[in-house]
């Protein structure tokens, strides 16, 4: 569970002074999967930031209840990032290097991921090898080698083009639903939250604060069918309209 309470963030001083994000409060629970929308600058990163501990609060706090863990969040960005120099392999081990699991261990879970994220028969590419969809799926597959019950994912799909990035919606999807990971997605794209959210958070131009949640009522797994579904057809559009209105 993740535990948001009266969180802000300021940035800068005097009359640099930016209010990314307007006290927040907001229950997230394990297991859930919540995309967030936004018109642009309206403290998305911001948030999963702050949620990551990448940033410090200007006020309030973010509790993880996740048992303690050394590393409880896993994060996905927009460009992944990939050290150059190591294959697909190294790359998705890497957070396994530093936590004293055995070299079979390790070599399991790295095939385990591999499967998971698609990328067979590519353990030994470079990144430079892979496609832009091909390095987004091994950066997933970093981001959960260490099993982190919270994955934060920034807008990870919005370099690539429409096509891989239905499939990867799809891949995420399943990823899910197989790992029950708790995921809070951001992204531009008002279909996307709602196809794979199970709740949709709506932020408002800066200053950031929520505008309004939806609960997605749509059946599992999702697919070609949920595109056609009238209940997600009104989502969409729904979110669109709250949308348009919040940056015209
Ligand atoms: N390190 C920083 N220093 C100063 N201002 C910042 C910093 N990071 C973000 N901001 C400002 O805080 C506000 C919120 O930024 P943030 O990146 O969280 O928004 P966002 O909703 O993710 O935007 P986008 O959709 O364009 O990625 C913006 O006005 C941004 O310019």
């Amino acid at each position: 569970m993740i535990k948001i309470e009266q969180l802000s963030k300021i940035y800068g001083q005097g009359d640099d002074q930016v209010v990314a994000l307007e006290p927040l409060d907001q229950q997230i629970n394990a297991g859930e999967f919540v995309s967030i929308i936004g018109p642009s600058g309206c403290g998305k990163s911001t948030l999963l930031r702050l949620i990551a501990s990448l940033e410090d609060p200007t006020s309030g706090s973010v509790t993880l209840e996740t048992a303690n863990l050394k590393r409880p969040v896993g994060f996905v960005f927009q460009d992944a990032v990939l050290l150059p120099w190591k294959t697909v392999a190294e790359n998705i081990r890497f957070p396994l290097d530093t936590t004293g699991v055995s070299r079979k261990q390790a070599n399991e879970k790295v095939a385990e991921l591999v499967e998971l994220v698609g990328l067979k028969g590519f353990e030994k590419s470079l990144p430079k090898q892979l496609s832009g969809g091909m390095r987004q799926r091994a950066a997933i597959a970093r981001a959960l080698a260490d099993d982190p019950p919270i994955l934060l994912m920034d807008e990870p799909f919005s370099a690539v083009d429409l096509l891989t990035r239905e499939t990867l919606n799809d891949e995420l999807s399943r990823i899910w639903q197989k790992t029950g990971k708790t995921i809070l997605l951001v992204t531009h794209s008002v279909e996307e939250a709602a196809y794979l959210g199970s709740r949709v958070m709506v932020m408002s131009p800066r200053p950031g604060r929520l505008k309004a949640t939806y609960d997605v009522d749509l059946a599992q797994p999702r697919g070609e069918q949920t595109k056609r579904d009238p209940k997600f057809l009104d989502l969409v559009s729904e979110l669109r309209t709250l949308m348009r209105e919040m940056t015209s």
